[in-house]
C-alpha cells in the first residue's frame, strides 16, 4: 500500500516582526477546545481555519499546496540518543503518557551509589542536584562520574545541576584612587579590616564574614575573570592570595570565589547560584564561564531573599532560569506570601522565557514517612497548575529513606493535574496562557512562529510537536506556550540536549547530524524512531523549525509543517 501522508508547508517571512500581537481579538476562543483527536486529520477543513485564523491574525501565512510525500523507505543511517525512560513511555503509552513537568532530585548520602541513582534516573529523575554547602569535593566528583556513567551506559539523560554558595559576591576594594595592577605571582592580602586610604598589596572586603568557608586552594576571580588568584594561606579572616591571572583591579571590583573552579565544571550542566541579590551576580558569573572551558553551562538564580524580589526581572533576564528557593525565602518573606511570590515568580519566568524550579519542603514528610501528606499532593498540585517547568526534592532524596518513591508521588501527582488541565479544562487554561503571554520576547518572529504553532498543535489535536533547533531556543519558545502534546526537540549539540532536560514538555534528542535540509531532517528521524517502535503509523506530528526547510528557498525562513506518520 502507498504509505503517503498529507502536508501543508506554512512559511513565515520576516513581515511577521511587524506585527504587534498574534492572539488578540474574540477569534481565538471559537477554536479553543477543538477534540483531541490523532490520526486520520480532516486537513481541508482544518487549514481553512488555520489559514483564516492567521490571516485574521496578521501573519501572512503562505500555505504550499498539499503534497503527498512518502515517509518510508528511507535509510536509518543515522544516530539518534534519546532518554531510556522516554522511550519506554512512548512505546508503552505513545505520546499522550509523557509527563511534562520535570523532576530534580538533590543527591545525598541516601541515594549516592551506582543502584540508587540508577533507580531515581528509572524513576525519572531529569536533573540530579548536588548542594555543595555538603560533604567533600571528591565525594561530589565520584557522583558525577557515576551519572555520567548511567547515561553513557545505560541511556539515560540526566543533567547535572551543582548548587554553590561558592559564587557570593562581595565587593572589594583596595583604597587607591584609580585601577592598579595585579602581576601574575604577585601575593595580596584580601581583609575585612578597615582602614584608611590605600595599603601595598592589599584589597579590603567589605563584608566581615567573606572568607568563611574558603580553603586553600580556592580561586578568587574579581569583576568575572578580569583577574584571577588562588588562595595560598588563611589568616585569621584574611586571606592571602598568589595572582594566577594578571589584570586590572578597579576601585570596588566585584570578587567571587570558586572551588575546584574550571576543573570541576567539567560535566556540569547548570550551576545554581545561592542568595543572588541583583542581576550583576549572575552576569560575571555568565562572563567568567564564557571565558572558560565550561561556555554551555547554564546559571541558575536562586530566588531566596528579600532583595532578589526587589530585582526580580533583572535577575530573570540575566539568568538561564531561576529556582524559587522557598527554604530560605520562607525565613525571609512572611511564610504566607510564599504561595503567591510563587506564582508570580513563575508567571515572570514564563513570560520572559525562563525555565523555573520549584524548590523545597514539596513532600518534607516523607523524608521520615512513606507517604504524603495531602497538604505537600495539594502543593504539588498547584505548582503543576502553576504551569512550573520543574520540581524539586531536597532532603526528600538526599537523606530520606523514601526518596525514590518521593520521585514517584512527584511523577503521579503530577501526570493526574497535567491531564486535568489538558482534557478536563482545555479551553480555560489555553485562555489563561493565551492571555498572559503575548508577544514581549527580543526575538518576536521566533517568539511568534512558536505561538502560532502551539496553538494550531492544540486546535489541529497532533499528537506531537517535533522541533529542530540548533540552539534550544525554539525549543524553549515552544515549551513557553505549554502546548497539549509533548515536544521532542531534536538537536545535534550535547549541551543543548542537556539543558533542555529543565523544560515544561521537552523531550530532548540527541541527533547526529542536522542538515540544512529539513525534509531529510525530518524522514531521517519519523523513520529512526519508528524503526524503534517509538510512533506509530496514523500519528500526526507538527514540524516546526529554525533551520532551513528546502534547498529552493533562501535560509532565513522559518517554517511549520503537518505530518501524518505513514
Ligand atoms: N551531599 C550531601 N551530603 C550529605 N548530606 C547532604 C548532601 N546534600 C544534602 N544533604 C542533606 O540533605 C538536607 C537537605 O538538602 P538541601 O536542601 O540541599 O540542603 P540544606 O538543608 O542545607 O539547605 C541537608 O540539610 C543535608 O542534611
Ligand atoms: C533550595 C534552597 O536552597 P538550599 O537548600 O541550598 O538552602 C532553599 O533555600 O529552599
Ligand atoms: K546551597
Ligand atoms: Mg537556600
Amino acid at each position: 500500500m502507498a504509505a503517503a501522508s498529507e502536508s501543508v508547508l506554512l512559511r513565515f517571512g520576516n513581515e511577521v516582526a511587524k506585527q504587534p500581537t498574534l492572539f488578540s481579538g474574540p477569534m481565538k476562543s471559537r477554536f479553543l477546545g477543538v477534540p483531541v483527536t490523532s490520526g486520520a486529520i480532516s486537513w481541508a477543513g482544518r487549514k481553512r481555519q488555520v489559514d483564516s485564523r492567521l490571516r485574521l491574525a496578521g501573519v501572512r501565512a503562505v500555505a504550499e499546496a498539499a503534497r503527498v510525500q512518502s515517509l518510508s523507505g528511507q535509510e536509518p543511517n543515522f544516530g539518534m540518543a534519546i532518554d531510556t525512560v522516554a522511550e519506554e513511555v512512548l512505546r508503552g503509552e505513545g505520546f499522550s503518557g509523557m509527563r511534562k513537568t520535570k523532576l530534580v532530585c538533590t543527591i545525598g548520602p541516601a541515594c549516592c551509589s551506582l543502584l540508587e541513582l540508577e533507580r531515581l534516573a528509572a524513576g525519572g529523575m531529569n536533573v540530579a542536584r548536588l548542594n555543595m554547602c555538603h560533604n567533600s569535593r571528591d565525594w561530589h566528583r565520584d557522583v558525577i562520574a557515576k551519572i555520567k556513567k548511567l547515561n553513557e551506559q545505560k541511556g539515560f539523560s540526566v543533567s547535572v545541576m551543582i548548587d554553590t554558595e561558592g559564587s557570593q559576591i562581595h565587593v572589594v576594594d583596595h583604597g587607591a584612587p584609580s585601577s592598579l595592577k595585579a602581576e601574575e605571582g604577585s601575593v595580596w592580602v584580601f581583609t575585612s579590616q578597615k582602614f584608611e586610604g590605600s595599603r601595598p598589596f592589599t584589597v579590603r572586603a567589605n563584608f566581615e564574614g567573606f572568607s568563611q568557608g574558603i580553603m586553600v586552594g580556592d580561586e578568587l576571580v574579581i569583576d568575572g575573570g578580569m583577574a584571577s588568584f588562588v588562595v595560598v594561606e588563611k589568616m585569621g579572616d584574611d586571606l592571602r592570595c598568589k595572582c594566577t591571572d594578571p589584570g586590572l583591579l578597579l576601585p570596588r571590583a566585584k570578587m567571587s570565589f570558586w572551588r575546584n573552579g574550571k576543573l570541576s565544571y567539567h560535566g556540569i550542566d547548570f550551576i545554581a547560584v545561592s542568595f543572588v541579590s541583583d542581576a550583576d551576580s549572575i552576569k560575571q558569573l555568565k562572563n567568567y564561564l564564557s571565558t572558560s572551558s565550561s561556555k554551555s553551562v547554564k546559571v541558575l538564580a536562586k530566588v531566596e531573599t528579600l532583595e532578589s524580589l526587589q530585582n526580580l526581572e533583572e535577575i530573570v533576564e540575566a539568568s538561564d532560569g531561576i529556582m524559587v528557593a522557598r527554604g530560605d525565602l520562607g525565613v525571609e518573606v512572611p511564610i504566607e506570601q510564599i504561595p503567591t511570590v510563587q506564582e508570580e515568580i513563575t508567571r515572570i519566568c514564563r513570560q520572559l522565557n525562563k525555565p523555573v524550579i520549584i524548590a523545597s519542603q514539596l513532600l518534607e514528610s516523607m523524608i521520615e514517612y512513606p507517604t504524603p501528606t495531602r497538604a505537600e499532593v495539594a502543593d504539588v498540585t498547584e505548582v503543576v497548575r502553576q504551569y512550573a517547568d520543574a520540581l524539586m526534592l531536597s532532603g526528600e532524596s538526599a537523606i530520606g529513606s523514601n526518596g525514590q518513591k518521593a520521585v514517584s508521588v512527584l511523577k503521579m501527582v503530577s501526570s493526574r493535574m497535567e491531564l486535568w488541565t489538558r482534557e478536563e479544562h482545555q479551553q480555560a487554561s489555553a485562555l489563561y496562557s493565551y492571555k498572559k503571554l503575548g508577544a514581549s520576547l527580543a526575538d518576536r518572529i521566533a517568539e511568534a512562529i512558536c505561538n502560532s504553532a502551539v496553538e494550531m498543535a492544540n486546535n489541529l489535536g497532533v499528537d506531537a510537536i517535533f522541533v529542530y533547533t540548533k540552539h534550544g531556543e525554539m525549543a524553549s519558545l515552544l515549551s513557553r506556550n505549554r502546548p497539549n502534546p509533548p515536544i521532542f526537540a531534536f538537536t545535534n549539540d550535547r549541551s543543548v540536549r542537556m539543558g533542555l532536560n529543565l523544560q515544561w514538555g521537552v523531550i530532548p534528542v540527541l541527533v547526529d547530524n542536522l542538515s540544512e535540509d529539513m525534509e531529510a531532517n525530518v524522514l531521517k528521524t519519523t523513520q529512526l524512531l519508528k524503526t524503534k517502535g517509538m510512533v506509530k503509523r496514523g500519528c500526526s506530528v507538527l514540524v516546526v523549525s529554525d533551520i532551513f526547510s528546502t534547498s529552493a528557498t533562501p535560509n532565513a525562513f522559518q517554517s511549520i509543517k503537518m505530518i501524518t506518520i505513514s
